[in-house]
């Protein structure tokens, strides 16, 4: 298959664009983030970024998939330490680009795989299939003698229509509600959003559809034991300086995480994936 992959910066941030016969993607090498994803079938982009996103090599990008490692949100133990983890706050490069006749695929590695909080032997892997769907796995082998801990998420910002018209399916179970501090029993049927969500589900279902305005935007994960809905609403985006104060009305995260942290067994690989088409 024809690909063409360049790198570009924008700021102080290199982008690698990816574009073959059945997509066009974008990936920031800083914390291997990608930002876009455009099928070729309908041309229509599966991904939000903010427009005040900030491309300075420090700041975490607001949009896309930011890859939160080896915790997510406030590490468990110590709320000092950066949340989200910090493989999303650093350099990343570009250790492959490998094709099929079905799809593109980039392997990305992070300069440091220890930071603040987190001290073991492990290797991280992102890989990014670019084909008909897209592919983000983040694969971690423990090459540490013992079992470590580890979670995080692959925290996509999904571009949709209006936040007015959305509707989730396949989310189902209960879940605990950050914005209320209560665990609720069951998700809503319907799943519509009108207000700040920011949700952890603990039923960690394969399959989810987000529908905005007619446009169906499909969603499978594996090694996951959480799916996460966030919409930070009006009065959160207003305090938020990289996110417009209207930007919640055309994105939704539903995020494949592992949130809480999972036992990896020495010598042994946890691959969380999310498939976005
Ligand atoms: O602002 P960030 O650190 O990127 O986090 C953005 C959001 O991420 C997740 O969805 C969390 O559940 C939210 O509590 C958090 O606000």
């Amino acid at each position: 298959m024809q690909t063409s992959h360049t790198i570009t910066a924008r700021d102080d941030v290199d982008i690698l664009s990816i574009d073959n016969q059945y997509a066009s993607a974008r990936i920031a090498l800083f914390g291997a983030h990608v930002i876009s994803f455009v099928p070729k079938k309908d041309g229509r982009e599966r991904l939000w970024l903010s427009d005040c996103a900030r491309f300075d090599g420090k700041t975490a990008i607001r949009g896309g998939i930011p890859v939160c490692w080896p915790w997510f949100a406030a590490h468990p133990d110590n709320p000092d330490l950066p949340s989200h983890g910090f493989l999303r706050n650093q350099q990343w490069h570009v250790d492959s680009i490998s094709e099929t006749a079905e799809s593109t695929t980039v392997r990305l590695l992070p300069g440091d795989v220890n930071g603040p909080g987190f001290h073991h032997a492990v290797e991280v892997t992102l890989v990014v299939d670019i084909g008909k769907q897209l592919t983000v796995s983040l694969i971690t082998h423990n090459r540490d003698n013992e079992a470590i801990l580890i979670g995080g998420a692959l925290h996509s910002y999904l571009a949709i229509n209006d936040i007015d018209s959305v509707t989730i399916d396949g989310i189902e179970g209960p879940y605990s509600d950050k914005v209320s501090g209560l665990v609720q029993q069951d998700s809503p049927r319907p799943y519509q959003i009108s207000g700040e969500v920011d949700r952890i589900h603990t039923s960690p279902v394969p399959a989810v559809t987000v529908t905005s305005a007619g446009e169906i935007t499909h969603l499978h994960q594996s090694g996951h034991n959480s799916v996460v809905v966030w919409n930070p609403w009006v009065e959160k985006s207003r305090t938020m300086t990289d996110m417009p104060d209207d930007g919640y009305r055309q994105m939704l995260c539903v995020e494949a995480a592992i949130a809480p942290m999972l036992s990896l067994p020495a010598g042994e690989n946890l691959v969380l994936s999310q498939r976005i088409g």
